[in-house]
């Protein structure tokens, strides 16, 4: 996959392209994307897509999103995405007219013939272009047009907003059935305390970006990727409050069978079920008796 900036003095030929935030690369997305596949008949399979919410620049804030730019970067990889092109999110790009976005960047930069789109596509400024737009200019800029219905959870569309929700509540089994893949956290294996192995529960523990949105404070059933191998295993996403106060928020696992050195490495960690609320207990030797419970407790599940 070739990864590119808008901003990148690049063009691109005969494509087909879709354009969005993708935060989380959820149902509805893959199957935008997979329309993309459909339809490309040779051409290169571009997605465009902002660094940052648009409704965060405008209000000069950042929201938290379900993926960071890098792990959306991976999962449109995995889909077979051949350019991945980012666009720096600001103020003058999202004040382009729809007729200068569609000409200087869709055809002149990425040589778009053909546009994946879902009903309620909008781009430009203040969201003027639109479905209806682009179905009226197929033939004044030379493209094909595809708009695909939305993906529905439940009789409702899904969307990034919705799963955001779903996180924030914990709802880890709703979150990963939109998504069509289990919400996780990757990250590189930072050092911890090393009270963990003091404890005979030695845990992988990842620093979350400062975008990351992480579900509720507590202890989740979840499995662990490390070299293309999955693991069953353990994580507490908090601050270890039993430990010491005022810790930054960190997702700790403790991998089943696996005894190596993982400090440096890259891992992924997929969430699939809530176990219990993370808890100050008065001394470590509770806090040992009820990771032993948890692990025991992890181990009969099924996942
Ligand atoms: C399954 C699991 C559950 C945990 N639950 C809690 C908890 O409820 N309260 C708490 O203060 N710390 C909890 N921890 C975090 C421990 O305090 C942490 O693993 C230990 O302090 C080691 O930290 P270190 O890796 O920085 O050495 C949990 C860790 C694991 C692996
Ligand atoms: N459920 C869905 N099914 C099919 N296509 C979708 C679905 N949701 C969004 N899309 C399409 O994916 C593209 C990118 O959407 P985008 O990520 O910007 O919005 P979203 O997923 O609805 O998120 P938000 O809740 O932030 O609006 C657009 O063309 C949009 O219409």
């Amino acid at each position: 996959m070739i990864n590119m900036s808008a901003t990148d003095k690049i063009k691109l030929s005969n494509t087909i392209v879709t354009v969005g935030k993708f935060d989380g690369l959820h149902k509805g997305h893959e199957k935008l994307l997979s329309e993309l596949t459909k339809k490309a008949n040779g051409r290169r399979k571009v997605v465009l897509t902002f660094a940052a919410e648009p409704k965060d620049v405008l209000n000069n804030q950042t929201v938290k999103t379900i993926v960071t730019d890098e792990e959306k970067r991976l999962l449109c990889e995995k889909q077979g995405i051949d350019v991945y092109c980012s666009m720096p999110m600001t103020k003058e790009f999202l004040a382009l007219e729809p007729d200068e976005f569609i000409n200087e960047f869709l055809k002149k930069k990425l040589g778009a013939t053909a546009i994946v789109c879902g009903p309620d596509f909008s781009f430009g400024n203040k969201g003027a272009g639109n479905v209806d737009y682009l179905k009226k200019n197929t033939e004044k800029y030379g493209y094909e047009l595809y708009v695909i219905e939305k993906e529905k959870y439940h009789d409702k569309d899904i969307s990034s907003t919705g799963i955001r929700s779903s996180i924030i509540e914990g709802r880890i089994e709703e979150t990963n059935e939109m998504l069509d893949h289990p919400y996780s956290v990757i990250g590189k294996v930072e050092e911890g305390k090393k009270i963990g192995r003091t404890i005979n529960f030695p845990t992988a523990n990842i620093l979350p970006a400062a975008t990351k949105l992480l579900p509720p404070n507590g202890v989740y059933a979840t499995r662990t990727n490390i070299n293309g191998k999955s693991y069953r295993s353990i994580t507490n996403v908090g601050i270890n409050p039993t430990i010491s106060e005022n810790n930054p928020t960190k997702v700790e696992t403790y991998v089943a069978n696996f005894h190596g050195n993982l400090y440096g490495e890259v891992i992924e960690v997929s969430f699939y079920e809530f176990m219990r609320g993370e808890r100050k207990f008065d001394d470590i030797e509770q806090l040992k008796k009820q990771i032993t419970m948890d692990i025991n407790d992890r181990i009969k599940m099924k996942i």
